[in-house]
């Protein structure tokens, strides 16, 4: 993910959404030329905090409202006595309006201006004030060449708005997309600035609201919440007199043979999240082992489906899928664990017989599918997936009834009704297996203690990210179970277990 403050706000807009904010702080008195002049202070702010030695600077310019602030970035580094020249990639006869206007204030202060080549010299930091939300379809020439070749030169760029080339909507690449050290975003941070490509686009991103009234702000529709600690569920203190039964008996399923490990995991995270009890129902051949790593552990050996009613009637969530396998085992135990009407998790091999529709969705379910096992539960392909990851969330919830969380970089949390959570956290170490386990029986052991099933999702999804941040910090490497320590002291961070 880029590497994100604290205090970035937590609504993430549409390209629309946010078009539809600067209409709304115009129409309340701000003219637009004055948020463009706000706009280029902001990021003039934070390309000399960022390089305050440079003394140079190159600004790429389209010819939309993106050019207007970056000829205005322009004058501003002129008149600080910095060597800047602009490269024009549109003829700025066609500017309009704001941007026409702030071309005029860069001519006036002496900005040097000359049409973009192939061969033209980038000197100093560059600016990429290309193309910003008014972006349609693939890049087009000269824009995708001038990228390219601004890719290749290893210079320190800060992209003006948003990383020109990455769509605003799902950060995915239009053909080609620059590669930022600093993005400054202005007024609505951009659902686009955390989804697909963007995490290797954005670099260090920073946000500016060009003072725009809070209240205007909190009356814009936001497409998707960012998590942070602040906004996520916390579980209660427990009172002095507190019992294991208060805290939810979860039963995890799964662990075929070969596979005894990914239900362990699962069963091993509800654990150390704070279920009162958790039981593991897998194959004879895994209890021995799985008791000698967990004896807090019920273990239970399965030998077909007629245990499970009793099991899970015992049970108050049932964690189904870790290393389930889609052999006649997993499968009969999925159909089992589908007619009961406890909460569930499915993770792994249940959504993939899920998706080869061999079994229906119980009552109240969380899914917890990677892009391949998404892209199965959809009938698309996994570049569908990834090229629209929030439509993807949101469409697999509406499609199963079920909270959805679509794991990968830039997690994001789905719900029926349209709600979505997005989790910029987390650490490309992560990328290992074992760690959706891990996930499944932290949001198992949540949803047991009380919290309802979007609460439980984003908690377990965001605590997930920040245990994996912790444990990646040797890199390399990760083991899931490295993960567990850390959750257990998120947890009390978060929520502490005495008042
Ligand atoms: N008042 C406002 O609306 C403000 C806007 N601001 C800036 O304005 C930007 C949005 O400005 P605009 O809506 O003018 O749009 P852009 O500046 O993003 O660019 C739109 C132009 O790019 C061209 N274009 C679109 N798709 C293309 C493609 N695939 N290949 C090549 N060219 C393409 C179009 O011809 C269009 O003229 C924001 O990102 C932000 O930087 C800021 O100055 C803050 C205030
Ligand atoms: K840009």
């Amino acid at each position: 993910m880029p590497s994100v403050a604290d205090d970035l706000p937590l609504p993430l807009y549409s390209a629309a959404q946010v078009r539809e904010l600067d209409a709304r702080l115009i129409a309340a008195g701000t003219p637009g030329f004055e948020l463009m002049q706000r706009a280029a202070h902001a990021a003039w702010r934070a390309l000399r905090q960022r390089w305050p030695e440079a003394g140079a600077l190159t600004v790429l310019v389209g010819h939309g409202n993106n050019a207007g602030d970056g000829y205005l970035i322009a004058a501003l580094a002129q008149r600080a006595g910095w060597r800047v020249q602009v490269l024009t990639l549109a003829e700025p006869a066609r500017l309009a309006g704001d941007a026409a206007q702030a071309h005029a204030a860069a001519l006036a202060a002496g900005v040097a201006m000359q049409a973009w080549r192939e061969c033209a010299a980038l000197d100093g930091v560059v600016v990429d004030a290309l193309l910003g939300t008014g972006l349609s379809g693939p890049v087009r020439e000269p824009y995708a060449q001038a990228i390219r070749l601004l890719n290749g030169s290893g210079r320190p760029v800060l992209a003006v708005d948003i990383p020109s080339g990455l769509c605003a909507d799902t950060g995915r690449e239009l053909g080609v997309a620059v590669r930022a050290s600093l993005t400054v975003s202005f007024v609505g941070l951009k659902l686009g600035l955390f989804c697909g490509v963007a995490a290797d686009c954005v670099g260090e991103l920073r946000f500016d609201d060009l003072q725009a009234e809070p209240a205007l702000v909190a009356a814009q529709p936001a497409r998707a919440q960012r998590l942070a600690a602040t906004g996520l569920a916390r579980l209660p203190a427990r009172v002095r007199s507190a019992h294991k039964g208060q805290f939810g008996h979860v039963l995890v399923i799964g662990g075929d043979r070969g596979f005894g490990g990914a239900a362990l995991l699962s069963a091993q995270s509800a654990l150390r999240a704070g279920a009162g009890l958790v039981s593991l129902a897998t194959r004879g051949e895994h209890v021995a082992a799985a008791l000698a790593r967990q004896p807090e552990l019920m273990v239970q050996a399965l030998a077909s489906t007629y245990q499970l009613p009793g099991l899970a009637e015992r049970a108050d969530v049932l964690v189904v899928g870790p290393g389930l396998g889609q052999a006649a085992w997993g499968r009969s135990l999925l159909s089992a664990a589908a007619a009961s009407v406890r909460p569930q998790v499915w993770d792994a091999d249940a959504l993939n017989l899920l998706a080869s529709g061999q079994v229906g969705a119980p009552a109240e379910l969380i899914l917890t599918p990677h892009p391949g096992e998404a892209a199965r539960l959809l009938g698309c392909t996994v570049a569908e997936v990834e090229c629209d990851r929030p439509a993807a969330a949101l469409a697999l919830a509406a499609r199963y009834a079920a909270v959805v969380v679509l794991k990968g970089a830039g997690s994001l949390v789905a719900t029926p009704d349209g709600r979505l959570a997005l989790c910029d956290r987390g650490h490309p170490a992560m990328a290992s297996a074992g760690l959706g386990d891990v996930l499944a029986g932290l949001i198992g052991a949540l949803r047991g203690q009380g919290l309802p099933a979007f609460d439980a999702a984003t908690l377990g999804v965001w605590m997930h990210a920040c245990a994996g941040e912790r444990a990646a910090q040797a890199g390399r490497g990760l083991a899931a179970s490295d993960l567990i320590p850390h959750i257990r002291d998120l947890l009390e961070s978060h929520s502490p277990c005495l008042a």
